[in-house]
């Protein structure tokens, strides 16, 4: 028998995230602050009506093919459960081809609203969750902080999709800065090679394990930590102003790294005030690469995805 839906209208939130880090290369992520919100009511027909406010309003889809229908169709078939007439209203607020996760929240945010609605949510863990995440996304860097919130390693293998939470020292900031143009991740999968040198894959190895030791609580090591030579190299002219703002950061001594496949730029660092990131753009960094840039600063460590019955 079909697994029974229990609640008929539910509400979930779903973080920002970045992947990579620098060295982790579809391993390493973190939540960012800024949440997309969707809420979502069942419905007695099998209409689907769809309500965007905010990023993608005018592009988006209003139908089956909407990112977040479509997870939340494929979590519900994965439990058992019957499938529904549904009117979703979202609010976007994550830039989207960005490098910031956009679409790894809006999956998220379909598996969430699904694990609400059914009766068993148990029938869907955070594991699970994960695994149906990673099948529409292909790496699952931004799903797990996505899922778990804070910064995660994330891992695939024959059994299946893996991440844990990584220790996040209170100290760590971030700050994001967000170009206006746009870079979809398949076009900037499609540059990198199929092979590297053994050298730059010995090199990233280094960085990331220090870099989980620096987030753990040793800043001062993140900018050594942060180097990469397997991915923002080779993406180097799809990213355009992203490279010369990567280039600007580091040189002035901070940990800057190309946040997920970009073109935004994350900062991690313990003090991001000194550096003149904690509410805008500094006036020096206003127009690196020709673009118009905004920051967002997060302090604290951001939760992962939340869903709740209303
Ligand atoms: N909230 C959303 N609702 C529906 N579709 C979305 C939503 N967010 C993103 N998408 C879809 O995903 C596309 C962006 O995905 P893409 O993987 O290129 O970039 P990103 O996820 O923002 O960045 P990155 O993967 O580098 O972190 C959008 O153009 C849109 O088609
Ligand atoms: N690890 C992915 C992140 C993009 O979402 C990439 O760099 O292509």
């Amino acid at each position: 028998m079909a697994m029974r839906l229990a609640a008929d209208h539910v509400k979930v939130s779903v973080p920002a995230t970045a992947g990579n880090l620098g060295p982790g290369f579809d391993a390493l992520g973190m939540a960012l602050g800024v949440a997309d919100e969707v809420e979502v009511r069942a419905l007695a027909s099998s209409e689907v009506t769809i309500e965007i406010e905010g990023e993608g309003e005018s592009t988006l889809a209003r139908d089956e093919s909407h990112l977040v229908v479509q997870a939340l169709r494929a979590a519900l078939d994965h439990v058992g459960a019957s499938q529904t007439g549904l009117h979703m209203r979202a609010i976007n607020r994550i830039p989207h081809g960005r490098g910031l996760g956009s679409s790894a929240a809006a999956v998220v945010a379909g598996i969430v609203a699904a694990r609400a609605l059914i009766a068993e949510p148990d029938a869907l863990s955070l594991e699970e969750t994960l695994v149906l995440a990673n099948a529409f996304e292909g790496h699952p860097d931004n799903a797990a902080p996505a899922i778990y919130g804070g910064a995660t390693v994330a891992w695939k293998d024959a059994e299946g999709v893996h991440a844990r939470p990584l220790q996040l020292a209170d100290e760590i900031e971030t700050a994001v800065l967000i170009p206006s143009s746009v870079l979809p991740t398949k076009e900037a999968r499609a540059v990198l090679p199929a092979k590297v040198p053994h050298v730059d894959a010995a090199f990233n190895v280094a960085r990331a394990a220090l870099l989980v030791n620096a987030l753990a609580g040793r800043p001062e090591d993140l900018l050594a930590a942060t180097d990469d030579r397997l991915h923002q190299g080779y993406r180097a002219d799809v990213l355009g102003p992203a490279t010369s703002m990567l280039r600007a950061l580091r040189d002035r001594g901070l940990a800057a790294v190309v946040s997920g496949a970009g073109p935004s730029v994350l900062v991690l660092g313990a003090d991001l005030a000194a550096a003149g990131l904690e509410s805008g753009v500094p006036a020096w960094a206003e127009g690196v690469g020709g673009e118009s840039w905004r920051c967002v600063h997060t302090i604290e460590r951001v939760p992962g995805a939340m869903g709740v019955r209303l």
